[in-house]
């Protein structure tokens, strides 16, 4: 039943995929699944990763993105992301859910989840959106034991652990970029810049920081959006669109639901909607039925 019900791809594998493609030269790009269907659909759109956002675990559960969610919260929805995506998957963990233990708990959690990465940043408890004006960083030496606790608890050296720094919008992109280069010294594979205002602040960061480093192209937010082509040119590894397939399909939700609202029926809208065909064809209804056909006996016709 090859790929079937999981992806068939281990999660060692992931690991060393993603660890690949931060030193290929070509970005690795990982639009945010805001469910693990829509991951299927990044993985056949064909895109490099798939990534598990805090913003949008939050908005899930209708809750705004200040720390509310759990460390069993965003396991359980990373692990469900993870197992359907033969891409690697990786996770913003927040803060790392509380002090250097707690970040050293999260690393075992989402290695046993199955996710190839995750991204502990450096503002306090409670955490803010990065975009949000009124955040904090915690000292550069906390998050250099946050990060060595959370180096220390891995135990697949493949797993990615990267370190997201906040600082530029609160100390400046000298500040920020002094942290990186801590951030980088205490083990973190790659550093999320967070919230630089434009392609000038990117390029500053790749000149000064060895490792590699993740964009977040995020909309509505303080970063301009810069294509991915543009980042790579600049000498960025990875970038996430964290929020974009949640707006998107918010957006059209909202439409829809107005005009059935006001109209009383969806019979103007089926040419903006996913036809029943291609839902069955991405959660590939043939293979199951090709697996058992005694256990799975329903037919695909009599759709609309
Ligand atoms: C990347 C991020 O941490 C997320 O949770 O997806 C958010 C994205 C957003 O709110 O647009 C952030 O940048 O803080
Ligand atoms: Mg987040």
């Amino acid at each position: 039943m090859t790929g079937l019900i999981t992806s068939d791809v281990p999660a060692a594998d992931k690991r060393t995929a993603l660890r690949a493609g931060l030193t290929s030269g070509s970005i690795v790009r990982l639009p945010g699944a805001f469910n693990p269907l829509t991951a299927t659909l990044i993985e056949e759109v064909g895109f490099e990763g798939v990534y598990v956002s805090g913003a949008v675990v939050s908005a899930d559960l209708a809750l705004p993105d200040i720390g509310l969610t759990t460390l069993s919260e965003v396991t359980d929805r990373s692990r469900q992301i993870a197992r359907v995506t033969s891409l690697p998957t990786l996770v913003d963990a927040d803060t790392g859910f509380g002090e250097p233990m707690n970040a050293a708990r999260t690393i075992t959690h989402l290695e046993e989840a199955g996710v190839a990465g995750c991204h502990l940043e450096d503002q306090v408890n409670p955490k803010r959106c990065g975009h949000l004006d009124g955040k904090a960083v915690v000292p550069a030496a906390d998050m250099v034991r946050r990060l060595g606790a959370a180096v220390g608890a891995r135990r697949d050296e493949n797993f990615v652990i990267c370190a997201r720094t906040d600082a530029r919008g609160i100390e400046g992109l000298d500040a920020a970029i002094d942290r990186a280069k801590a951030y980088a010294d205490a083990g973190a594979d790659m550093i999320f810049t967070e919230a630089l205002a434009d392609e000038a602040e990117f390029e500053a960061f790749r000149k000064a920081v060895d490792v590699p480093l993740l964009a977040n192209m995020t909309e509505f937010g303080k970063s301009e959006l810069i294509p991915a082509r543009r980042l790579q040119d600049i000498g960025y590894n990875a970038v996430i669109y964290p929020v974009t397939t949640l707006r998107l399909a918010m957006f059209a939700a909202e439409e829809g639901l107005r005009e059935l609202a006001a109209e009383g029926t969806q019979a103007g809208m089926l040419d903006r909607m996913q036809h029943r065909s291609r839902l069955y064809e991405l959660l590939d209804y043939e293979g199951y039925n090709a697996f058992d056909t005694s256990l799975f006996n329903f037919t695909l016709e009599g759709g609309a």
